[in-house]
């Protein structure tokens, strides 16, 4: 069957588009042109088509929490945000940490997933910072402990050492624990002002300091997830122009908002590493639009609303993301002009799966009928009732946006169609 999409749009060069489109057979791109015709035809009222989305920092709790999400609903609504490849992180129950365990993960994503998945490994056995996973046991695209630091330092140079020789990523969620004192919130006038204990900015930007000295000695390609402090920027910049092969991402809450913006006690702003100030928010856009962050990942944290109801204090951290992270990062910078369209997806698709060697789609005959169609015109409001996820612990709800995912295609296969308002299997 020959699948065409009609009077879509792509990105020519910046915010420039073209009418457009796209016959797919078979999962394939066989024609872009235009007046094309097929056996099914998916009219697009010139909406924006671009390659689906990569997001190489998602939380889908399968195996061990699965009231908070699993590989089906989590893949739903990854679809429905306009992604078509995500990576999973390991702080599951079990953790991934054997051969078997790491088998049984990837048969649940053969069972359940509508898009592709890759699942991390752990750095080391049980995320703590003692014994290092056998890289070429347990196989992996990359290995973190995503949820905890890794403390020790001798036991970070040993995973980059060994990362280095089976020529894998080492992704790293950085905090220094002694530094921790049981801070809840961003160290700063908002935590005195509810009187909540603070997470100082040191906890991150010192670790990722120490890791940028071992990631130049040992040569691995050195990831760090979820920037959030202006001196970690600061450090990822000079490990740059020394030449170390440190990359970062940033996820859309850290761009969007900063610790001025918690208006209480409320848990749907509480996430690791926390909201920070209006200083270290400027510095994050200034290294996003300078190229010392490299990425958009979402951190998609799903917990229950039960859990999140427990204030700052007893709330765990984690906010959803894969739903809205396009559109509020599309209303927030791309309308107003502080980047282009062009510079949001590269970051949101190509430069991810090129950093990571991860499938991807282009716009061009032969490649994989990996797609997203986005509504740039029409505003809509985030809405709880609205999400595939879960979980709905997100400070965006209420929210009006533009940039709706339209159509998700997968494999030449729609994984989700706001218009039917379905996610086929
Ligand atoms: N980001 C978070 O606040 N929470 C993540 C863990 C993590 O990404 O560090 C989670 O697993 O809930
Ligand atoms: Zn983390
Ligand atoms: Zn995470």
């Amino acid at each position: 069957m020959r699948i065409v999409l009609k009077n879509g749009q792509r990105i020519v060069k910046e915010n420039e588009l073209e009418r457009i489109d796209i016959a797919i057979e078979k999962g394939i791109i066989t024609e872009i042109g235009k007046n094309l015709t097929g056996d099914k035809e998916i009219e697009l009222h010139e909406k924006l088509v671009t390659p689906g989305l990569v997001d190489v920092h998602v939380h889908f709790r399968e195996p061990g929490f699965t009231d908070k999400e699993t590989i089906r609903t989590g893949t739903q609504a990854a679809a429905r945000g306009g992604y078509t490849t995500v990576c999973a992180m390991p702080n599951t129950n079990p953790i991934p940490d054997t051969k078997e365990k790491m088998a049984a993960v990837r048969s649940l994503i053969d069972r359940d997933a509508c898009i592709n998945v890759e699942p991390y490994a752990p750095i080391t056995y049980g995320l703590t910072s003692e014994e290092l996973v056998r890289m070429n046991e347990v196989e992996a695209f990359a290995y973190t402990n995503d949820g905890v630091g890794v403390q020790d330092a001798g036991t970070m140079f040993l995973a980059m050492v060994q990362a280095a020789k089976y020529n894998r990523p080492i992704v790293a969620h950085t905090e220094d624990n002694s530094l921790l004192f049981d801070g809840v919130m961003h160290e700063g006038f908002k935590s005195k002002e509810l009187g909540l204990p603070g997470i100082m900015g040191i906890v991150e930007s010192s670790q990722i300091a120490r890791d940028i000295h071992l990631a130049k000695e040992t040569g691995v390609h050195y990831h760090v997830c979820h920037v959030s402090a202006k001196d970690s920027v600061a450090a990822i910049r000079s490990g740059k122009m020394q030449g170390v092969n440190v990359t970062a991402e940033v996820s859309p809450h850290h761009l969007l908002l900063n610790e001025g913006h918690i208006p209480s006690d409320d848990a749907n702003y509480k996430m690791n590493p926390p909201l920070r100030s209006e200083e270290d928010q400027r510095a994050l856009l200034e290294g996003f639009l300078d190229g010392t962050i490299d990425i958009i990942a979402t951190d998609h944290a799903p917990h229950t609303e039960d859990e999140k109801s427990g204030g700052f204090m007893n709330a765990p951290f984690g906010i959803v993301g894969l739903e809205t992270a396009f559109a509020l990062l599309y209303t927030q910078f791309v309308k107003p002009g502080v980047f282009s369209l062009e510079f949001l997806i590269d970051r949101m698709s190509k430069i991810p799966a090129r950093l990571f060697q991860l499938r991807q789609a282009e716009l061009r005959v032969g490649s994989v009928a990996d797609l997203a169609v986005f509504d740039l015109d029409t505003p809509y409001t985030i809405a709880k009732e609205d999400y595939r996820s879960k979980s709905s612990n997100t400070p965006f709800n209420g929210k009006t946006v533009y940039g709706m995912c339209a159509l998700t295609l997968y494999n030449g296969a729609i994984v989700w169609n706001n218009e039917k308002d379905e996610v086929e299997k």
